[in-house]
């Protein structure tokens, strides 16, 4: 196994993450990094994300940096170019996922049918994220996904918060959840990291408690 998907499960709940502008993108690391999830996914929605990627990269060392929202070959490229060492998608994009694959860098597409499991299979790719985990039917719908994969794992991204990560985390096919829930866009852009500290302190709380 990779290890960079090896840390992401260690880490179980990584944060998904909009930088308006990348001078946050510090003071966000130091919150993720004290408060216990040293993960960070940088979504490729806003122009900040490479150089949101960069600062990150080389202020915190040993935080997994990796881009989310990438949609297409460039913008891997860019993303890896910036230091991101793995790659989630919202969808399955060939293209996307024949590049990562080809040159060993991480990635995770975003699945929701037994069809782009197989399609996953096809590739080598042994964990996928389920997008969006709970308005396409959260956790019972994984579980009955799983079944006839044995060997797939999912990396649940889309409405999930501290009230139902839980029960995610205790299924054993889960790999890691994906969250924004604790460094909301709005938290960040007021410059609240108190509260984003307090929330992920939280979420690396439950880790613990449900992985032991
Ligand atoms: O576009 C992508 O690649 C994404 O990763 C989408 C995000 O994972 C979700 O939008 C996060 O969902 P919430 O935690 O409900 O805010």
């Amino acid at each position: 196994m990779n290890q960079v998907l090896v840390k992401l499960r260690k880490i179980g709940i990584i944060p998904v993450v909009v930088l308006d502008n990348a001078k946050d993108a510090e003071a966000l690391g130091k919150e993720l990094m004290k408060g216990g999830l040293p993960a960070a996914e940088v979504t490729f929605r806003t122009d900040a994300a490479e150089e949101s990627i960069r600062i990150m990269e080389d202020k915190f060392p040993d935080m997994l940096v990796g881009a989310g929202t990438v949609l297409s070959v460039e913008q891997v490229k860019r993303a890896t170019d910036a230091g991101a060492k793995f790659i989630v998608s919202p969808g399955f994009n060939p293209d996307v996922v024949r590049y990562c694959v080809s040159h060993d860098i991480p990635i995770t597409p975003g699945i929701q049918t037994p069809t782009e499991i197989e399609m996953a299979l096809d590739y080598g790719l042994t964990v996928v994220k389920f997008f969006p985990a709970e308005p396409a039917g959260g956790l019972k719908m994984i579980k009955a996904l799983a079944s006839p994969y044995p060997n797939t794992y999912f990396m649940p991204t889309g409405g999930i918060s501290a009230t139902n990560v839980r029960e995610y985390l205790a299924c054993n096919r889960i790999w890691a959840c994906g969250g924004s829930w604790m460094v909301k866009k709005d938290m960040i852009n007021s410059g609240n990291f108190d509260k984003i500290y307090s929330l992920v302190t939280e979420a690396s709380g439950i880790v613990k408690e449900i992985r032991k």
